[in-house]
């Protein structure tokens, strides 16, 4: 089974994918970091969103082909903005972890951080663009967790069985 993490910003997708162990993990974010050889901010602002991502569902294609049978992958918060990348984990038959995560949590967490270049944006954008993407999260999910790590399964072989 193939697992990608989907949730806004700050909702803990990399935190989540870091605390599994003897499974492939990818955080999607990270591997576009590498590709480019700069950290995401300073590439968003110097390229553009379109190129971002134009690149992002790129590198989802390439990391869904490479990584196995088994494996979890992070997404970054706006990867699914793109209906084209739902339709393609669905037909590869990897399942969609939502991690809900309270706005206001959200933003707490991530407050001040520059390499979030959609903080840019002002709090009522933001609070749109939330309420935007938790609807498309809720909808293609196979299974919604709340983003507070007491709750969150301990295993790989644990979450697989939540599906
Ligand atoms: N369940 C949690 N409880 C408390 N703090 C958390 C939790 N999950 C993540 N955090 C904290 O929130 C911040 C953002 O977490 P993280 O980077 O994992 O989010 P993300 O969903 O990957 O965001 P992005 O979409 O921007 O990549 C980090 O400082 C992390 O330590
Ligand atoms: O919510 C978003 O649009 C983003 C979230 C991050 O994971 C990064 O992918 C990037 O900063 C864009
Ligand atoms: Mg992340």
């Amino acid at each position: 089974m193939i697992i990608a993490i989907c949730g806004f910003m700050g909702a803990g997708k990399s935190t989540f994918l870091q605390t599994f162990s003897g499974v492939p993990i990818i955080d999607l974010d990270i591997a576009i970091r590498d590709e480019v050889g700069e950290d995401l901010g300073e590439y968003i602002r110097r390229s553009g969103w379109e190129k971002f991502r134009q690149l992002e569902s790129l590198c989802l294609r390439q990391k869904v082909h490479t990584i196995g049978q088994e494996g979890l992958i992070a997404l970054g918060g706006g990867t699914l903005e793109d209906e084209k990348n739902i339709e393609f984990l669905k037909e590869s038959g990897v399942k969609i972890l939502h991690l809900k995560v309270d706005f206001d949590e959200a933003m707490n967490r991530i407050a001040g951080d520059a390499n979030r270049p959609q903080l840019d944006k002002s709090r009522d954008e933001l609070e749109e663009l939330y309420l935007k993407r938790e609807k498309v999260f809720s909808k293609c999910c196979d299974l919604s967790l709340v983003s507070d790590v007491n709750s969150w399964p301990t295993s790989w072989t644990l979450l697989k069985t939540l599906f």
